[in-house]
Order: C-alpha cells, then structure tokens, then sequence
C-alpha cells in the first residue's frame, strides 16, 4: 500500500488569553491508502484538534506552529485558504464533525442542506445536484424522498447517515469521523459501523475514526493511534492491540475497557487527571499518573520509536 497521508512533527496551539494550549505537540505519523487509523484517548488530548488540524482549518484562535500535513505530495500547511477549500478539503480529505447529526439545521430539509452542503464545494446546476443527493442518499442506505423531509422526522441513525453521505459528495480518498456514532444505540451503532466497512470498499476510502472507545475502533480500525496530553503514546496494530500494546498508558486503558470475551474480575480505572495543555511539561506528559515509571522519565522527554512494523511507542521503558 502506497503512503496517502504523512503527518511530520506537527504543532498546533490555540493562543488564548491565559497562555497557549498545546493540543497538538509534535505529532508525526503515516497512513497507507485504503488504511483506517483509530484515534483514542481522554476527553481533551487533542483527537478533534488532530482532525481539523487535518483538515486544514483548526479552530479559532488555533494556530500550526510548526510540522508538516503532506497529502497527495502537498504540504497542507503551505496552502492558502483558498486552494485548501478548492482543492482539498471535502476533495481529497472531508470530516464528519463531532454532534454533525445534531447541528442539522431543523428548518431546512435534508435535501436543500445537502444541497447547501454541495455548493459550497463544486458548481453545478440544481437539477444535476438533486440526481447526485438522491444516488448518494442510495449509498447510505436511504429513500431518495428522505431529501424532502426535515431533521426532526429522521431517526439519529438516518441523520448520521445523511451526514456521512455529505463527507462522501467529491469522492475525497480519507474521511476523518469524529465520534461518528456516539449518542446512537448499540444496534444503530453497528449500522452504521457496517455501512462505514461497506462504503470503504465501494469508494476506495481511507478513514480517520475518532474515539474515546478503544473496544469500538478493534471493529473498525486497522491500527489504533493512542494519544495523552497533545502527543502520540502508541500506534499499535489493531490485532496486536490487546496481546502486545506496550506504553504504560495503553495498557492502563485496556484495563479500563470492558471485554465480552474475556472476564475481567474489576474495571480499573486510571488514578489522577490528564494534564494542563497550557502549561509546559519537561519530561513524559503521563509520568503524573505512570505506575511504571523511572527517574528519567520526570526530566527527560521520550522519543517516539518504531518497535514493530507499524508498531510506534513512545516511552523510555520501551527500545
Ligand atoms: N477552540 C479552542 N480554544 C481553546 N482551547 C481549545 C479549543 N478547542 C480545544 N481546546 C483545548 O485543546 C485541548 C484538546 O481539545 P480537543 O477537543 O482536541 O480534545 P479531544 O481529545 O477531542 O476531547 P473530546 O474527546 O472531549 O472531544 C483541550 O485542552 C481543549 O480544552
């Protein structure tokens, strides 16, 4: 599989008015066409940052400081706005933003949000748009007359899909989906993680899940990216995850996880709270909360390192 996404020492702050926030703090990493990469980790280490970082429009007052977004051979932190929105974004990479199905707007019909949704990326007249909403509603599973109709008259799953069949308009090669199925049941859950597998294969697409719910991405992804404070602490392959995750903190979220096919005697817990983006850390960002860890670890910060092939880890007991 050829490299579709090269992600170099990426920095992105927001500069607010009681210091920076470093949500994204030297993040590198790859993906391979046709790969799903999960990202994972507590409320506030940087997973929705990553994405819009990502998609080239962090939010305000969200600046790159530093690093590389290369995709398809172009830096997308070099770009200029306008040819990231004409050539880019929804293009090559689009996003399903967190709530997306909830932020619906309730007095417009599907169809003419969609619609909406459409121009704002390609010119193209009414009626050739409508065929396209309508083929488009067919590939997510839903009746060409759900574009007639209003938000509040869809179930969550249909809304979700609707939004998801938006992200899929210019045929970009990786979507980002950020919580794609928080808030629905478990049922609808797997409708949609089903219709993800489905159009994966139909559009040739590589996919960004977002996710605080490690037993979720072992249905979807092929490799699992774990983040903690801003930073990557393992990229692991999803079939070694539970046999040979390495970093302290993965292991303590796999503990934290519950399994159905193995009996897990007490959920543990991880002690302690993430820690404060907006001040400046010298050492490992999880030594706070580490049961294991050593001296080094308190002044000296780890280096991320292959251990494995496509196995990364970031951590000073780990060579
Ligand atoms: N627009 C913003 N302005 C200032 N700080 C922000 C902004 N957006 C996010 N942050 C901060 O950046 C850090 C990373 O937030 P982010 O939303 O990326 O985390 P997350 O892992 O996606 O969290 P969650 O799982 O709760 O969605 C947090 O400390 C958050 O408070």
């Amino acid at each position: 599989m050829s490299d579709l996404l090269k992600v170099e020492n990426l920095k992105m702050f927001y500069h607010t008015s009681k210091g920076q926030v470093k949500a994204i703090n030297d993040i590198s990493f790859d993906m391979k066409k046709g790969e799903t990469l999960g990202i994972v980790g507590e409320s506030g280490c940087g997973k929705t940052s990553l994405g819009t970082s990502l998609l080239g429009m962090p939010s305000v007052p969200g600046k790159y400081e530093s690093g590389k977004i290369i995709i398809d051979g172009e830096n997308i932190i070099e770009l200029k706005e306008e040819y990231i929105r004409k050539n880019i974004r929804w293009a090559k990479i689009s996003m399903v933003f967190q709530g997306a199905m909830n932020s619906l707007t309730p007095v417009y019909t599907i169809g003419k949000q969609m619609l909406e949704t459409l121009n704002r990326h390609v010119e193209m007249d009414k009626s050739e748009a409508l065929k396209l909403i309508e083929e488009y509603l067919g590939y997510i599973g839903l009746h060409s007359s759900v574009a007639n109709r209003y938000p509040h008259e869809l179930s969550g799953g249909m809304k979700q899909r609707a939004v998801i069949a938006a992200a899929l308009f210019l045929k970009p090669k990786l979507i980002i989906l950020d919580e794609p199925t928080t808030a629905l049941d478990v049922i609808v859950q797997a409708q949609i993680i089903n219709l993800l597998k489905k159009l994966k294969k139909e559009f040739d697409l590589s996919f960004i899940f977002i996710t605080h719910d490690l037993a979720l991405e072992s249905e979807i992804a092929d490799r699992v990216c774990v983040m903690y404070g801003g930073k990557i602490a393992e990229i692991v392959r999803n079939e070694d995850i539970y046999k040979n995750a390495k970093h302290p903190y993965t292991k303590r979220l796999l503990a934290a996880t519950p399994r159905l096919k193995k009996s897990v005697s007490k959920l543990e817990f991880i002690e302690g709270v993430p820690p404060d983006l907006l001040k400046s850390h010298k050492g490992c960002m999880f030594y706070e909360r580490c049961k294991e860890r050593i001296e080094k670890c308190k002044t000296e910060e780890p280096k991320i390192k292959e251990i494995g092939s496509g196995h990364y880890c970031t951590c000073h007991l780990i060579s």
